[in-house]
C-alpha cells in the first residue's frame, strides 16, 4: 500500500536522525520538509519563536493542540525542566501513531503524554482524568476554526491561571481571523504578534501570544 507523507517523514527520520537526540530529529524533519515534501510542522523559523516563548514561560504543565507528526511536541519537550511535562492532543489516529514513534525516537517520551481524540472532548477531561490543575503554556496548532471555541473551553474548565500563556500558530496563513478578533478584543488577554513565514515557504505568516490576565 502506498505510504503516507507522514510515514515517509518518519522513515526519513528513522534512517537519518540520531536516536535520542531531539535537535537531530528536528533538523532532519526540517531538511525533509524543505527539500522533499512540504508538511505542516511549525518549522525552524516559527520554531524559534516557540522556543523563546517556552523558555520565557518555563512551564511545569504545557498543552499542545495539534500534534501532527510530533515536531513541535519534540521541540517543546526538549526545553522542559525536570519534572515538567507536555500534554499533546491529536484527533487523527494516523498522525498520532506517527507522532508517538517520532517522540519515542527523539527520546522525550517521558516528558510527553499523547492524547488521541477531539480537543473539545479532551479539554474537559484534563482536570479529573489527567490530573491537571492549571496550564502554564498552551500551543494552538490544530484546526484553525477550533482556536476560539477551545480557548473559551479552557477558560470555562478553569484551566488557565493569571499568567498562563497561549501561543497560536498560523495567524496569517491559513489564518485564524475569528480567533484574532476574539483574543485581541478580550480584556482578559494581553496579546503580542510575531510576524514570520509559513513553514518552509516565503509566504507570510505570524504567531500570536496571548497572556491570560485572570
Ligand atoms: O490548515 C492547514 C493546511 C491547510 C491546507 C493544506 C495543508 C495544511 C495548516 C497549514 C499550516 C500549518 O502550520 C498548520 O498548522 C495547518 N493545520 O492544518 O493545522
Ligand atoms: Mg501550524
Amino acid at each position: 500500500m502506498n505510504q503516507s507523507k507522514e510515514q515517509r517523514i518518519l522513515n526519513f527520520v528513522l534512517q537519518n536522525a540520531v536516536r535520542g537526540d531531539p535537535c537531530s530529529v528536528l533538523d532532519t524533519i526540517d531538511k525533509y520538509c524543505s527539500q522533499k515534501e512540504w508538511a505542516m510542522n511549525v518549522g525552524d523559523e516559527k520554531g524559534l519563536i516557540l522556543d523563546k516563548t517556552v523558555e520565557e514561560v518555563n512551564p511545569s504543565v504545557a498543552l499542545e493542540l495539534g500534534t501532527y507528526c510530533g515536531y513541535s511536541a519534540v521541540r517543546i519537550a526538549r526545553l522542559l525542566k525536570a519534572g515538567a511535562y507536555l500534554l499533546t492532543v491529536e484527533f487523527n489516529p494516523e498522525f498520532a501513531a506517527i507522532a508517538k514513534q517520532m517522540i519515542e525516537f527523539a527520546g522525550v517520551q517521558d516528558k510527553v503524554k499523547l492524547l488521541e481524540g477531539p480537543s473539545e472532548e479532551i479539554i474537559p477531561q484534563l482536570k479529573k482524568k489527567y490530573e491537571v490543575d492549571t496550564l502554564d503554556f498552551v500551543f494552538l496548532d490544530h484546526w484553525k476554526d477550533r482556536y476560539t471555541p477551545d480557548t473559551i473551553l479552557l477558560q470555562e474548565c478553569n484551566l488557565l491561571r493569571k499568567g498562563s500563556v497561549l501561543l497560536a500558530d498560523n495567524i496569517i496563513f491559513p489564518g485564524a481571523p475569528e480567533f484574532l478578533n476574539y483574543i485581541r478584543n478580550n480584556p482578559h488577554f494581553q496579546c503580542t504578534n510575531y510576524p514570520s513565514h509559513l513553514e518552509y515557504m516565503k509566504v507570510g505568516d505570524a504567531m500570536e501570544k496571548a497572556v491570560f490576565l485572570g
